[in-house]
């Protein structure tokens, strides 16, 4: 079945082929013939990519190259974060190449075994691996139910009464209406770009809704979670904050809310030592509490999506909070931005945004303005406008580069040194949070790994300082996976500080700085340099971003907006023009069925 298709669809993800080393690198499969053999010379598709499709092959009992074809391509979609393969745009990743007839390639995918048999999905003109159909139609169904649930019930006078005490103090008519219209629904997308208010927003729905629950005589269980450790733990605080604020006007407030656990997903749902994808609360075994809020839910993949849908009772109110133009989650999907999308026409549509940015200098505002319309010109006004707040390094020279760098990246390194040699490790945290250098991505010349070592040698330049081992006195510490067992989360970070002759790792937590022997840390990276996908959710005074070069179209629009918004003082850019051009032109979009879906309900 082909569908027309009413809404505009995201274009192939631009991303860039491999190019083979030669026979033997591990990519090129040995042994493939005809058209994969092509796909994979070319450098489209990797030998897993084939084993899979020529394996799924052998099972389905399908021997046409075009539907292997397809298949490897669709395995090498999700791969790079996409749900599904879009049939009508994955030319344009090799227009040299020579590609099927687009009709005789859609037959002969209708006609596949494969397709009768459910290995693969085609559906809405995408071919899916059947486990992301399901999990993709499942998002949509339990979406889709929730939607169409009775409103809750609201006592309007009482609401009345309790917006007119939470409204002393900042409360914009914009952050009014959303919470409104949030007490009226069950599911809630709340969108906003950095500073915003999303989060004095939610701290107040909460003291609504628990007005309305202590006018029943209830209590509400709130859940306040978080892709990261880091992430729900600031939302906690800062809510709980935000609770404060509300207190002045309305004493009894934080009272009535009560209990917030401030969590990850992964912890919300009951992580489990067995098994990886799947959780102790399921449709079996719903999760007891009233409302769970979400925060950085750009970050969420389309399989916790799923995992948290199917763990939700129905009258738990949920609220999605993010930034749909920030970076789409590692793993594949693109949730929030469908969902903001898909529901964009809808008359029920459950999203709510906001738009006045209350935090950011206005010049980091104009600029992360200018990346919003992606219009390349505005961003090149707004980098070249004389200003405290951006600054702009046009460059692409090495050494200029390194020159630029050297002078911020060292001092704030030393300054962390310094408290950490200090023994005064919240100090050290602090000197942290000050300044971040981003980089598009790991490895290579503009990556993490080598500007880590450099500031690492800077430092070392210092004969006070001894940057020795890895555990040296002042490194900077990203936790890079959640380790339950040692209460230490992915996305937060730390430094190693002196303690008379030992040394010691100290993370900060929600509560109290956890202290740690270096040792017994292993999931973690210097972060002297970090990558943009890693800044995700947190902010610092002053940041840098390193462009690679151009012509890389390894800095998607995405990923510069999300760098730019980490700044809350000063952002500067170091690269060419022709380099922002490259990012501002360059989008992450995925491919996903998913805005297709919600955006044509079914009849
Ligand atoms: N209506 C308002 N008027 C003035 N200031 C406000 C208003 N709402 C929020 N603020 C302030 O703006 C800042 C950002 O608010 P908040 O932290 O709620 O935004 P956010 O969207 O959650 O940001 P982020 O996603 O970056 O955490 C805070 O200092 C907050 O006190």
């Amino acid at each position: 079945m082909t569908e027309p298709f009413e809404t505009p669809r995201p274009s192939a993800p631009q991303e860039p082929l491999f190019e083979p080393t030669g026979e033997h690198d591990w990519r090129i499969a040995t042994g493939a013939t005809g058209l994969l053999a092509t796909y994979n010379a070319a450098g489209v598709l990797t030998s897993s990519d084939l084993h899979v499709a020529t394996r799924m092959g052998a099972l389905g009992d399908e021997d046409d190259e075009r539907v292997l074809l397809a298949v490897a391509l669709a395995v090498r979609a999700v791969r790079r974060g996409s749900v599904c393969l879009d049939l009508a745009t994955v030319a344009e990743t090799a227009p040299d190449l020579d590609w099927p007839d687009p009709a005789a390639w859609v037959a002969a995918i209708e006609a596949s075994p494969l397709v009768a048999a459910g290995a693969v999905r085609w559906e809405l003109g995408l071919l899916y691996l059947d486990r992301y159909h399901r999990l993709e139609t499942q998002v949509h169904d339990d979406l889709e139910a929730r939607l169409a649930l009775a409103p809750p019930a609201v006592d309007e006078a009482r609401l009345e009464a309790a917006l007119a005490r939470v409204e002393a103090g900042h409360f914009s008519a914009e952050q009014r209406a959303a919470v409104v219209a949030t007490v009226h629904r069950r599911t809630t997308i709340l969108t906003g770009g950095p500073g915003t208010g999303k989060t004095t927003t939610v701290a107040r729905l909460l003291a609504l809704l628990a007005d309305q629950a202590a006018g029943e005589d209830g209590r509400l269980a709130i859940a306040l979670a978080a892709p990261t450790g880091k992430a729900a733990t600031r939302l906690q605080e800062a809510v709980v904050s935000e609770l404060g604020a509300v207190a002045e006007s309305w004493p009894e407030a934080p009272g009535l809310v009560g209990r917030l656990d401030g969590l990850t997903l992964h912890r919300l749902l009951g992580w489990r030592p067995d098994n990886a994808t799947r959780f102790r609360h399921d449709r079996g075994n719903r999760l007891k509490y009233d409302v769970v809020v979400v925060d950085e839910s750009s970050m969420v993949e389309l399989t916790m999506m799923g995992r948290l849908l199917e763990a939700l009772r129905p009258e738990c109110r949920l609220v999605l909070v993010g930034d749909p133009r920030q970076l789409t989650s590692v793993g594949a999907g693109a949730v929030l931005s469908d969902l903001v999308a898909g529901y964009d026409a809808r008359p029920d549509s459950p999203v709510s945004a906001l738009t006045t940015n209350f935090r950011s200098e206005q010049d980091i505002k104009s600029l992360a303005d200018a990346l919003r319309t992606g219009d390349a010109d505005a961003v090149l006004g707004a980098l070249r406008a004389p200003s405290e707040q951006v600054s702009w390094i046009e460059t692409s020279d090495e050494a200029e580069v390194e020159a630029a760098l050297r002078p911020e990246s060292l001092a704030a390194a030393r300054a962390v040194w310094e408290a950490a040699s200090a023994e005064d490790p919240a100090r050290a945290l602090e000197e942290l949070d000050r300044y971040r250098l981003l980089c598009a991505r790991r490895e290579g010349p503009y990556g993490v790994r080598r500007w880590n070592q450099r500031v690492e040698r800077w430092l070392g330049e210092d004969p006070d300082v001894e940057v020795y081992g890895p555990w040296y006195v002042g490194r900077p510490l990203l936790v890079t996976s959640n380790d339950y067992a040692l209460d230490v989360y992915n996305g937060e970070t730390g430094v190693v500080v002196r303690q008379g002759a030992r040394r010691r790792a100290f993370v900060a937590g929600s509560e109290r700085l956890k202290e740690f022997a270096p040792g017994r840390l292993d999931a973690v990276e210097t972060m002297h340099a970090m990558t943009i996908h890693k800044s995700q959710g947190s902010q610092a005074d002053r940041v840098t971003v390193l462009l690679p070069e151009e012509g890389s179209r390894l800095l998607t629009l995405e990923l510069f907006y999300t760098a730019v918004t980490r700044a809350r003082h000063h952002v500067r850019v170091v690269g060419s023009e022709a380099a922002v051009r490259a990012a501002v032109a360059t989008r992450a979009q995925r491919a996903t069925g998913l805005r297709l879906r919600l955006a044509a309900p079914a009849e």
